[in-house]
């Protein structure tokens, strides 16, 4: 039996709660990550547009010989498509590169407030369309603010399913988190090992002594009781089995309480701040 749990989204469909993400990894080199992913065991792939590799995503999902349904797919809207008929376009051009009739979840990978005069609510409502018609499955947002869920709740008719943001223990993001709880968005954590920059961190070094297992293991075993969807990257076959290998045991409160505390808050984010990020690729 697969031992990822699922979580319910606040649509009813389920995702995995940990999957295999694919940012930086070149596209010649995605198709056998992803084929290796899967035959460790995990079901859930994160890709998007912006990361060049949805083709060989779907490349690996179909070769692995599984069926559609059991491989839940991710991919986001860039940055250069938040206008609705360029989003309509692009989202075609999404299900056409993975080869698929529809996404499992489909996101606003950014919401670029100093940009398209801070609209990202007609970009929402297009999102809403490809619900609407089926070919995603699920919609939802990524690097939104508390202000730009609050927006969303005002002018619209759906709460995005999930909220995929930064967060590792060095970023703790527990406002947006918190405010995702209260209503019924799912978080989504990015960057979960910050890049492998939290993994010589003394605390986290004794706690995964201490419960024999790695430091990766350990942090993202802090992601999955703390009940956020993870999805880490690695192009090392022994890494993707080590990382999909959190099930089988927990850390205890006082471990839990030790790796949350070493929260830097704003000082602690590695990738852009969302407020002010506006890279539109050219
Ligand atoms: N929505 C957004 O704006 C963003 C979304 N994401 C998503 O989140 C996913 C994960 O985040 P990402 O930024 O890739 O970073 P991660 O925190 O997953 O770290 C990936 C890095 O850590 C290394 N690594 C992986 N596992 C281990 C391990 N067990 N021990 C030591 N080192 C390890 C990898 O090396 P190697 O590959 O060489 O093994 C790679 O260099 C992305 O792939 C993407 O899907 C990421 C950034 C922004
Ligand atoms: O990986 C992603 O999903 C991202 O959005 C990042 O690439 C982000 O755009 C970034 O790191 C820019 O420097």
């Amino acid at each position: 039996m697969n031992p990822v749990p699922t979580i319910t989204l606040n649509d009813g469909n389920t995702i995995p709660q940990l999957g295999f993400g694919v940012f930086q990894i070149e596209p010649k080199d995605t198709a056998r990550a992803v084929g290796e992913a899967l035959d460790i065991g995990y079901r859930h792939i994160d890709t998007a547009e912006m990361y060049g590799n949805e083709k060989e995503v779907g490349e690996a999902v179909r070769a692995s010989g599984l069926d559609r349904g059991d491989v839940f797919v991710t991919s986001k809207l860039n940055n250069s498509f938040h206008e609705p008929g360029d989003a309509r376009e692009a989202f075609d051009r999404t299900l056409s590169e993975l080869g698929f009739d529809y996404v499992d979840l489909f996101l606003i990978h950014w919401p670029l407030p100093t940009l398209y005069d801070g609209d990202y609510v007609s970009t929402w409502k297009t999102l809403e369309e490809f619900k609407g018609d089926g070919r995603a499955r699920s919609i939802g947002v990524s690097n939104f603010q508390v202000e730009h869920l609050e927006r969303l709740a005002a002018e619209t008719e759906t709460v995005p399913a999930v909220n995929q943001i930064e967060v590792h223990p060095y970023l703790a993001n527990d406002a947006v988190r918190g405010y995702g709880r209260e209503h019924g968005i799912a978080t989504e954590a990015w960057s979960p090992i910050a890049q492998g920059g939290v993994l010589e961190d003394p605390t986290i070094t004794r706690i995964a002594e201490k419960a024999d297992k790695t430091p990766a293991q350990a942090v993202l075993r802090w992601h999955v009781q703390r009940g956020d969807i993870v999805f880490p990257k690695s192009v090392t076959p022994s890494r993707m089995k080590e990382n999909f290998e959190l099930f089988d045991f927990e850390l205890d409160p006082d471990d839990m309480g030790a790796i949350t505390a070493l929260d830097r808050g704003e000082d602690g984010r590695t990738g852009p701040n969302p407020d002010t990020f506006a890279y539109v690729p050219g």
